[in-house]
This record gives C-alpha cells, structure tokens and sequence, in this order.
C-alpha cells in the first residue's frame, strides 16, 4: 500500500503517472493538511512527491529500484491549493544498475520552486 501511489492508502497521495516521450508526469494539489508553514507545502512532502515521480519513470520501464540517494534544491515556497506538476527523466546510467534521474516541480505560471537530482540502484525485485 505506497504512501505515494496506492488508491487504497487512506492517507497517502494516490499519485497517477504517465510517460510522456522520455519525461514521467503527475499532478498534485496539496491541502491544508500537506502544509509545513501556513500555506505553504511541507518540504519533506514535497521531497516524496519527487522520490515518487523519479522511482515511476524507472517503473515504467521494469526497473526494480530503491532510492540510494536524493538531494533537493528548494528555491521557492510550494503554495498550497494549486496544481503542481511534478516532473521526472534520467540523466545517466551506470552498469545497468546505477540511475542518476533528476525531478522537478512545476507551478501553473511556469515557475520552478523545487529540483531534485537522485541515485536508484536497482535491486532484485524478489525482495521488494
Ligand atoms: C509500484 C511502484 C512503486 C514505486 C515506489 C517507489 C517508492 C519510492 C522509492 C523509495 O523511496 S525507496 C525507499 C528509500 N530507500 C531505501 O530505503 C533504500 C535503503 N538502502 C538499501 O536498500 C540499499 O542500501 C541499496 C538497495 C540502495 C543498495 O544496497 P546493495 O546491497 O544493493 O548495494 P551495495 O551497498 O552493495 O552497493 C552496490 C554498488 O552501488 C554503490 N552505491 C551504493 N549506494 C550508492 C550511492 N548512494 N551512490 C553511488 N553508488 C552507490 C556501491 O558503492 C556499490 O558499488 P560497486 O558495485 O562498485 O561496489
């Protein structure tokens, strides 16, 4: 039951995605209950957000991740009440087992508040 994408998790996202050429898409509006600072997104929410978005793009295409490593950058706050779109594509791949994929999230005036760049090493799926 993911806390991102299961329509069965009372309390999580229920993330839909799609490919779109090589970008992997979503869209989200937070509530007041995803708030950190009054109305604003919480920073630790808006991480998963993006974690979600890069660990589907590789789930797209059968690859069995875990996040190894993430970095966020966050350059504006995230308001709440609006639709976000959030943004996932690889950078780089190393031995067929280590991903550098990178994130970002959209605002409707087209701004950019947050970023993320992140390792995935693939795992084998019997243990997930
Ligand atoms: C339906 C779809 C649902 C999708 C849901 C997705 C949910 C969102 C994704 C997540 O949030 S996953 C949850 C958060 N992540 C974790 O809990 C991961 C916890 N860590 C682990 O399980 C292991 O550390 C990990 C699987 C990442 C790696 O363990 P391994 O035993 O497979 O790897 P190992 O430590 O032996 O390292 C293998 C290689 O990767 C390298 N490596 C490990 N961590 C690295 C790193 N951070 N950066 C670069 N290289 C790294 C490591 O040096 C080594 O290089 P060499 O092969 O050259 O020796």
């Amino acid at each position: 039951m993911c806390f991102g994408c299961s329509e069965r998790n009372p309390i999580g996202l229920k993330l839909k995605f799609t490919m779109d050429g090589d970008k992997c898409r979503t869209e989200f509006v937070a509530g007041e209950e995803h708030q950190g600072w009054n109305g604003y997104m919480h920073g630790g929410l808006i991480a998963a957000l993006m974690d979600e978005t890069m660990a589907w793009w590789l789930w797209f295409k059968d690859i069995s991740i875990m996040t190894a490593e993430m970095t966020t950058r966050y350059s504006l706050g995230v308001p709440v009440n609006i639709k976000l779109t959030v943004e996932s594509w690889c950078e780089e791949e190393k031995r067929d087992r280590l991903f550098f994929m990178a994130a970002r999230i959209i605002l409707p005036d087209g701004k950019v508040p947050v970023t993320a760049k992140a390792k995935f090493l693939r795992i084998d799926p019997e243990k997930l």
